[in-house]
């Protein structure tokens, strides 16, 4: 797979450090996450990788080339911050002052208007528009010149429900065009529902960088109930398919580290002689599995 991106050992240090030590990589195609609470460094990353910000040290590739320089600059489409659009002029005649400075022909704004679904919006002022509207015109501009990357840092902050939907929709969309995405964002939920990677930053530290599946990549576990505790937890043991069998409120919770149904197990146990109160296979939700790393990296 095609690199995009390589970070090596990135670390920016203000008064306090704001990012420590970071290497992940970014493979063309994919959407990947930069996950972390506010204060966690991820726009401090994107603006040494954008060169607004100098890095302490460490060093990263854009498309195999050291650095940032104005030709790689051009490939990436990036909203960082609100954008500065001319508040009473249209979105369309907004994208032609956009598009000028940049030399793009003007045939390109209805194509990206209507990615970002405001082509039937395109005469309003800007002014006009709702939150929604108006970061979704920041997308199409950061899209006019058909970058390879686009670079959002919390695309959705202060939007309402459908509005966020709305976004989600055409960064999806977007992804599928071809286009590889970096988006921050502190909301796990927008992450997952975006990303087919992650890097979770706390505290300037990168704890996690690989897929979202592999993140949320557990069996799952068990909750069993049975008369004669020890026995059971006994016999669980003797099985080998569980990574842990613990005792907690009166129940067993058995983690699954080789796949077995609830039924083949209840058939399993009972043909050891036990018979079963309660059994249930449960799943971690994403949330609590990444509030366990959380947890993890501070230990
Ligand atoms: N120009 C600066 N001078 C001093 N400290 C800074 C500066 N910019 C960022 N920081 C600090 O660096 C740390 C990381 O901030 P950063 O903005 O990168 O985090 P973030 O994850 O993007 O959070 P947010 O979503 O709130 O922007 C914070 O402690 C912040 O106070």
């Amino acid at each position: 797979m095609e690199k995009i991106l390589e970070v090596k050992n990135l670390t920016k240090k203000f008064k306090h450090i704001a990012v420590n030590n970071i290497s992940f990589d970014v493979e063309k195609g994919n959407v990947y996450g930069l996950l972390g609470p506010n204060g966690s460094g991820k726009s401090t990353t994107f603006g040494m990788l954008l060169s607004t910000i100098n890095p302490t040290s460490g060093s990263w590739k854009w498309f195999g080339k050291e650095g940032t320089d104005t030709h790689t600059l051009k490939k990436i489409g990036a909203i960082i911050e609100q954008p500065n659009f001319y508040p009473y002029l249209s979105a369309e005649k907004n994208l032609e002052i956009v598009a000028t400075i940049k030399e793009i022909p003007y045939s390109r704004i209805d194509e990206v208007l209507e990615v970002v679904n405001l082509l039937t919006r395109k005469k309003d002022a800007f002014k006009t528009y709702s939150l929604g509207m108006k970061q979704r015109l920041a997308i199409a501009s950061a899209l006019l010149a058909d970058p390879e990357v686009l670079i959002l840092d919390e695309p959705t902050n202060g939007l309402d429900p459908e509005g966020i939907i709305q976004i989600r929709d055409i960064i999806n969309s977007i992804a599928k065009s071809g286009t590889t995405i970096i988006v921050a964002s502190h909301l796990l939920d927008e992450i997952e529902k975006i990303c087919s990677h992650v890097i979770v930053l706390k505290q300037g530290n990168a704890i996690y960088s690989g897929s979202v599946d592999a993140m949320s990549n557990t069996k799952g576990f068990f909750e069993l109930k049975a008369d004669n505790i020890s026995e059971l937890v006994s016999v669980l043991g003797s099985f080998g398919i569980f990574s842990s069998v613990k005792e907690q409120d009166n129940l067993i919770i058995a983690q699954i580290s080789s796949d077995i149904s609830a039924s083949e197990l209840n058939k399993k146990l009972f043909e050891k002689g036990i018979s079963l109160s309660h059994l249930q296979k449960k799943k971690e939700s994403l949330e609590t599995q990444f509030l366990e790393l959380v947890k993890q990296s501070n230990s």
